[in-house]
């Protein structure tokens, strides 16, 4: 059986003395996409700065056949828009291009390849009209929107979205939903930290209740059951 886009064996993760995931066990096959979902604070972020490589981790943790650090060039990151400068002075096009930074090299100026997946991208997410704007003009909606576009721009194979959904209005949501499931549909890879159980039922395969461990994993109708929730949301 082929190896899953991201496996952990009795990962834990830590900040210095403070560790906040313990034994956590987990797989996402290629191509599906994954909900974590948990309290506040129970280490969603974590695990996936985690995927990243930006926190210590022990156990296993193989991304994409790989360590973290050499799947990084495969892996894309949607950050939460809300987090961002609004008066970060680039336009929504030039944001979107810096998805293709890593291919191009910081120092070498784009092609015309890279314009047109930047161009390709911000279009898939409703935005073609709007890459003159100021990102800080943006709605945080479009923001959003943009950021995923960004990632899209990096033709990841996994992708990785913090909080996407909040803050933004439903078109956006359908929008990014939409955009998601076309990924998915190329095989792309996804897992994504979210509080709305709705809309991790309609964008996901799998749900994985995050509470400094993994307490349940499954699908939907598996995991957001009752029982399972309460647990998992109870220390
Ligand atoms: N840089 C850091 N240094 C020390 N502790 C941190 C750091 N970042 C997060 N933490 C702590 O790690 C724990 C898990 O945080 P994390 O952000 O992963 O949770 P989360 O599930 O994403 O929460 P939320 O839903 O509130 O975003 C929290 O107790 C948090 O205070």
């Amino acid at each position: 059986m082929a190896e899953a886009a991201l496996t952990c064996e009795g990962l834990s993760a830590s900040y210095g003395q403070r560790i906040v995931l313990t034994n956590v066990t987990l797989s996402v096959p290629y191509g599906s996409a994954l909900a974590l979902i948990g309290p506040n604070g129970a280490g969603k972020s974590t695990l996936i700065k985690a995927v990243l490589g930006l926190v210590e981790t022990g156990g296993l943790m193989r991304v994409l056949g790989r360590d973290p650090a050499r799947a990084r060039p495969e892996v894309a990151y949607v950050p939460q828009a809300d987090t961002l400068d609004a008066a970060f002075p680039a336009t929504a096009g030039e944001v979107v291009l810096m998805g293709r930074y890593r291919s191009i090299g910081w120092l070498r100026r784009p092609r015309r390849h890279d314009r047109e997946i930047a161009a390709s991208a911000l279009d898939r997410v409703g935005l073609a009209t709007r890459a003159k704007d100021r990102f800080g003009t943006l709605s945080m909606g479009q923001r959003q929107r943009v950021l995923l576009a960004r990632a899209i721009a990096a033709e990841p194979r996994l992708l990785l979205l913090d909080e996407s959904f909040n803050g933004v209005d439903s078109a956006s949501q359908e929008t990014i939903l939409e955009t998601l499931a076309g990924l998915r549909a190329i095989s792309t890879t996804i897992m994504l930290a979210t509080h709305d159980l709705a809309l991790a039922r309609r964008a996901c395969d799998l749900v994985c209740l995050l509470n400094g461990t993994v307490r349940a994993l499954g699908t939907p109708d598996q995991v957001l059951q009752p029982e399972h929730f309460y647990q998992a949301m109870t220390p």
